[in-house]
């Protein structure tokens, strides 16, 4: 029998054959330097959640990464603030590649790494790859979300921090895969902030499983996982935002009842600043806040920011305004920089 007969794919278009994992990590690989960098931020991140490292996790950076030059530029700055404040604050840079939309439109560099519905993904998952080794060259450590269950395979080596989308938190699939990611991995709440779905996620993640995968070679393959030991909530707001000290004791209470580790990151954008990107810093101000009035819940927080705020419309390259995200708005530098440094001189008062 010919496959595919004619009663199947029959929506399919066409398929093309990529290069493997194991492929672009010959054509791209991680140097001594990025896999150290990865190790340690690994390491870092997970002492922060068991409570052995006081400081605060920062995951900040753009929605999305769209231009590798940008990305670059933010990325040095993004470093010496780092350096700058890493007796309060363990920043990972937001490396966001693929983008779960709420309908449609463009989902991120590597499925459209030119933005004109060419969809390169092999030369996407080159870009990606290229600029994740250099920025973890940096000693810059990154955090994205995994969101095509594939992707893990090509990158998952240059991440330190993974979130589970409020799209997909309620997806097996996704925390099938999550339960194998190497990096800790945060679980958003639903978009219309229902906590049950992250608290599931993190319940199911933190369990073996056994599913189709794919391995180095691409080929599809059982895959038996272990479970993550580093599962923990995002709080991302819904209907109304979720940030504050009463939504942080509920979120507390259920973390409890579920029998699960206590360990929240907020969110400052999304739906915690009603999508107005500015209020992201008063977000912060108020978690930063609660840290100081004793809360112990808190071990992060995640601000969208890019080299310029707000946001632009997707347009052809040399239509685009350079830093400014072609998705959510985002903070700018300058905004970013100064809240970061508040943020860190407050938690500088507190007995440690
Ligand atoms: O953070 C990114 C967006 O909020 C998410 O990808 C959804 O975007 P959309 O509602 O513009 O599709
Ligand atoms: C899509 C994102 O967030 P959420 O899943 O909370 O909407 C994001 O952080 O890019």
């Amino acid at each position: 029998m010919t496959f595919p007969s004619a009663f199947e794919n029959l929506n399919v278009l066409s398929q093309h054959t990529l290069l493997s994992p194991a492929q672009l990590h010959d054509d791209v690989p991680a140097s001594v330097r990025a896999t150290q960098t990865v190790t340690t931020a690994r390491q870092a991140v997970a002492s922060i959640l068991s409570g052995r490292d006081p400081r605060l996790l920062v995951v900040v950076g753009p929605c999305s990464i769209h231009d590798i030059a940008a990305a670059k530029d933010y990325a040095q700055r993004l470093k010496a603030l780092a350096d700058e404040l890493a007796d309060q604050l363990f920043i990972v840079m937001r490396v966001y590649f693929e983008k779960p939309r709420t309908t449609v439109g463009w989902k991120g560099l590597i499925n459209d790494p030119h933005m004109d519905d060419s969809f390169d993904i092999e030369e996407g998952l080159h870009i990606a790859r290229r600029l994740l080794v250099e920025l973890n060259d940096m000693g810059l450590p990154c955090g994205t979300e995994a969101l095509d269950p594939i992707t893990p395979q090509y990158l998952g080596d240059l991440i330190a921090w993974s979130a589970i989308g409020a799209r997909t938190t309620e997806s097996q699939t996704h925390r099938e895969m999550a339960s194998g990611l190497s990096s800790p991995v945060g679980f958003k709440n639903g978009t219309d902030g229902d906590l049950d779905v992250a608290l599931n996620g993190m319940l199911s993640a933190a369990q073996p499983h056994a599913f189709l995968g794919i391995n180095g070679d691409g080929q599809v393959a059982l895959t038996q996982t272990r479970g993550n030991a580093f599962g923990h909530l995002i709080l991302r707001g819904g209907a109304v935002p979720n940030y504050d000290s009463v939504a942080v004791a509920q979120a507390e209470a259920a973390l409890r009842a579920a029998k699960l580790p206590v360990n929240i990151v907020v969110d400052c954008s999304h739906a915690n600043s009603r999508k107005n990107h500015a209020l992201q810093t008063l977000v912060l101000k108020d978690v930063v806040g609660q840290i100081l009035d004793g809360n112990r819940s808190i071990k992060g927080v995640m601000l969208e920011s890019n080299l310029f705020e707000g946001n632009q419309k997707l347009a052809r390259p040399q239509d685009l305004r350079y830093g400014v995200s072609i998705t959510d708005a985002c903070l700018g530098w300058d905004s970013t920089a100064a809240s970061l440094r508040e943020a860190a001189e407050r938690l500088r008062t507190m007995p440690r």
